[in-house]
């Protein structure tokens, strides 16, 4: 270990007598330690207990004297990296420190505050000489690369998953335009063309580039907000890559509740696509036989007719089990019963037509967990898939990626095998994953528009992948060619939202918030729309008339869950089981309203409105919450129990048993639509769910959302009030969004962008 002579490092600032709200500690002592600052500072709650020992172990760990120089500032150092560790960024960016303040005490001149006093070169010097600081591929506890300093671990995981997604993302399927024959590019075009018919505006059709984007590269991450088409798209995809040749795919989202809502949202994006591509051919073969100017043989028939070969022999499909509605009213019937003498049954667009349709039922619905698909191994974080036994499949699609953290994306790109593809979907301005770094948006992070553009975001294509996606898709593309495209001929954000029309107010209040626009939030509220709805914090701390109005709507809207749940309680007295709802027809009802908190505590916090709302319902005599798991009580699961399969964030609810009313069981409903029932003292930690966080509900959508910000925020709870809180709340609504709020938190909060230190944004676009 080489030490520096060199001048004091840290200036101590002496203390300030005589502040009541210091330790005893820091009072006593006019210049206190170090080791001293960082019990003080865990006091003030600016440091965990777990940065402190992190600190004091690494110090320990380089033999260093306590009270010299060099141990002050390597343990200031070390609890900052921890800091920032548990603040769940990936590294500590050295230029990001405040040299002057570098605990980042609300007082400049606060009682423990102390300034670093060397300039940035010096500082990484210094840190590079320490020998628990190493460079990329040494085997010290820290790294130190590019003015980051890194735990070990996770500049592996960074470096890791950067050097994956790259090669993914040079992993070319098609090259060029000349890869294929004439035959081929044709055909893909004319499946493109069919799947995504020209619409009458001129503008770029995004969802069939993103398609076309994932059939030329082995890495395809397709983004957007709520109902911009991801999986419509994906289904899609899915379908051509099953009609070139059958492959092994696989479905996964980050918790159960996403992996549930994928697997609705495919089945229901399956069967749109099966009404639209029959209409189609019904179209093509009406066309045809007018053509022909011979009417349409009896189709009467329900039976199925054998299958029939083609007579070129081009394609040999089994149609069997293709149903088309005739939109002339008939029964359902196979393609190939309406097939007949008149019609060519060998023209390209009828038989592209058919062979999609034969192919939709190669496309899976189910969905997993990241964990499941993995394997969890039950008291290890190993997964039974990793590089030593990769997950046998030919395609991943990963739903909701912007969950996925550092650790998960580098033991799932740990996992696939070689020559598998990968498709990412998720929506890049929702709030980043709960543990460490923001993987989805440092993908996206290079299409990023400049500040002077209008765009938020802007594609970034080689010029072979433009003209290559042209040559697919028709499309004009040539001028988001870029000299440096890197990771953007991946990449395909899809703009248009389906789901909330141009001036529909949700979308609206999104979007201002998403580009933290003061001016468009302000007349989006001030326009009334009827989704949007505005509860006010009284000033007065002793009204609280804003909260009062929440509860009251939120009794209301939980009313319907309960009443069927009620109505159960009635059937079972009178034991009569024939009319009884089905648990998911309650937990569905019950998911039709959530209230979303932006805090976990406090009186405006998750805790404090579940008590006030328990109150609420009780006096309405809606629950009868006289013991810990009464009639109708919602639970949201707080931890992994892999042998009952609940998981973090699993939401059920307490329903009297079908088979033995008398007693009351957790029901949930698991991702392939079936429900578990568990006794409810077996329950993992758990905590009652009216209202939940906004971090928990990602992945997930209800009719109507509450919002609840605090009215007085503190120093802490700022920190959590961004813009991505906000988006990502406001997104959950489908049809209304309440908020609870005060002017100024709402929009100082739009104001606030979460960074999240990490150096994969530069690796996968500036290396
Ligand atoms: N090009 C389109 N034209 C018309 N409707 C569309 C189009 N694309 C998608 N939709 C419809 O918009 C709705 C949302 O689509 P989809 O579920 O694919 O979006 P998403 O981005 O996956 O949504 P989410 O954010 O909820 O995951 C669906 O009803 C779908 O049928």
């Amino acid at each position: 270990m080489t030490k520096q002579k060199t001048p004091p490092m840290i200036a101590l600032t002496p203390i300030a007598l005589g502040r009541t709200a210091l330790s005893q500690t820091a009072q006593a002592q006019i210049a206190p330690s170090l080791r001293e600052r960082l019990k003080y500072w865990q006091e003030l709650r600016l440091l965990t207990p777990l940065d402190r020992h992190f600190a004091l172990s690494l110090c320990d760990i380089e033999g260093l004297d306590n009270h010299s120089s060099e141990a002050e500032l390597f343990m200031l150092i070390c609890a900052l990296l921890s800091r920032q560790l548990s603040n769940q960024h990936s590294c500590l960016v050295l230029s990001q420190i405040d040299l002057a303040n570098p605990m980042m005490e609300e007082c400049y001149r606060a009682p423990a505050s102390c300034s670093i006093n060397l300039s940035l070169t010096e500082l990484e010097h210094q840190l590079s000489q320490f020998s628990a600081v190493g460079q990329a591929g040494d085997n010290t506890p820290l790294i130190l690369d590019t003015g980051c300093l890194y735990l070990n671990k996770y500049h592996f995981f960074e470096t890791h998953v950067a050097h994956k997604l790259n090669r993914l993302a040079q992993t070319e399927l098609i090259a060029t335009s000349n890869a294929f024959d004439a035959g081929t590019l044709n055909q893909v075009r004319q499946q493109l063309d069919c799947l995504f018919p020209a619409a009458e505006n001129a503008q770029i059709d995004w969802q069939k580039v993103a398609t076309a984007t994932a059939l030329t590269k082995a890495l395809a991450v397709i983004t957007g907000g709520p109902g911009t088409g991801k999986t419509t798209t994906v289904t899609k995809l899915l379908l051509l890559l099953q009609t070139q040749s059958a492959m092994n795919i696989k479905l996964v989202a980050p918790t159960g509740k996403a992996a549930a809502r994928l697997s609705e949202s495919i089945k229901d994006s399956k069967a749109k696509l099966h009404d639209f591509l029959c209409a189609q051919l019904s179209q093509q073969l009406s066309l045809q036989l007018k053509q022909a100017e011979s009417p349409l043989a009896s189709t009467s028939s329900t039976q199925s007719s054998p299958p029939k070969k083609q007579a070129q022999g081009q394609m040999s499909l089994d149609f069997d089990h293709t149903v088309v509605e005739n939109q002339t009213g008939a029964e359902n019937q196979t393609v190939a019963d309406i097939q007949t003498e008149n019609v060519n049954p060998d023209s390209s667009s009828l038989l592209a037509l058919k062979q999609l349709i034969a192919s939709l039922s190669l496309i899976p619905e189910e969905a997993s967990t990241l964990h499941r698909l993995l394997g969890v191994i039950p008291n290890s974080h190993k997964f039974r898939h990793d590089e030593h036994n990769p997950l046998r499949l030919d395609l991943l699609v990963v739903d909701e990626a912007s969950m996925v953290d550092l650790p998960m994306m580098h033991k799932l790109l740990s996992a696939l095998p070689k020559d598998a593809r990968l498709i990412l979907l998720g929506d890049q301005d929702q709030l980043a994953s709960v543990e460490a770094g923001a993987v989805l948006a440092d993908i996206c992070a290079g299409l990023k528009a400049p500040a002077s553009s209008a765009a938020q975001w802007q594609m970034r294509y080689s010029h072979e992948q433009a003209l290559l996606l042209e040559a697919l898709t028709g499309e004009k593309l040539t001028r988001y060619i870029h000299p440096q495209a890197r990771l953007g001929d991946s990449l395909c954000i899809l703009f248009h939202s389906h789901r909330f029309k141009g001036d529909a107010g949700i979308g609206l209040l999104a979007a201002a918030v998403n580009h933290a626009d003061i001016k468009a939030i302000r007349q989006v509220w001030q326009q009334q729309h009827q989704e949007l709805n505005w509860f006010e914090h009284q000033a007065d701390s002793n009204s609280a008339q804003g909260k009062d109005a929440l509860l009251a709507l939120s009794v209301s809207a939980y009313g319907d869950y309960l009443s069927l749940i009620a109505d159960n309680k009635r059937q079972f007295e009178i034991t009569d089981a024939s009319a009884l709802h089905s648990p998911k027809t309650i937990i569905d009802s019950f998911n039709q309203y959530r209230i979303l908190c932006a805090m976990r505590a406090g009186e405006f916090g998750v805790d404090g409105i579940n008590a006030a709302l328990t109150q609420a319902l009780k006096q309405r005599k809606l629950i009868d919450p006289k013991q810990e798991f009464y009639l109708g009580r919602p639970i949201i699961i707080a931890s992994n129990d892999y042998n009952l399969g609940l998981f973090n964030g699993d939401i059920g609810l307490i329903l009297q048993d079908k088979d033995q009313p008398t007693r009351l069981m957790a029901h949930f409903i698991k991702a392939d639509g079936s429900v578990l029932k568990v006794q409810p003292a077996r329950l993992p930690s758990h905590d009652t769910c009216y209202a939940m966080t906004v971090h928990k509900s990602q992945g997930s959508e209800f009719a109507k959302v509450s919002f609840v910000l605090p009215p007085k925020p503190s120093t802490a709870q700022w920190q959590l009030l961004t813009k991505e809180l906000l988006y990502t709340a406001i997104t959950r609504a489908k049809a209304q969004f309440y908020c609870l709020g005060s002017q100024p938190v709402f929009e100082r909060a739009s104001r606030q962008v979460t960074l999240r230190a990490s150096g994969l944004a530069r690796r996968l676009w500036d290396e």
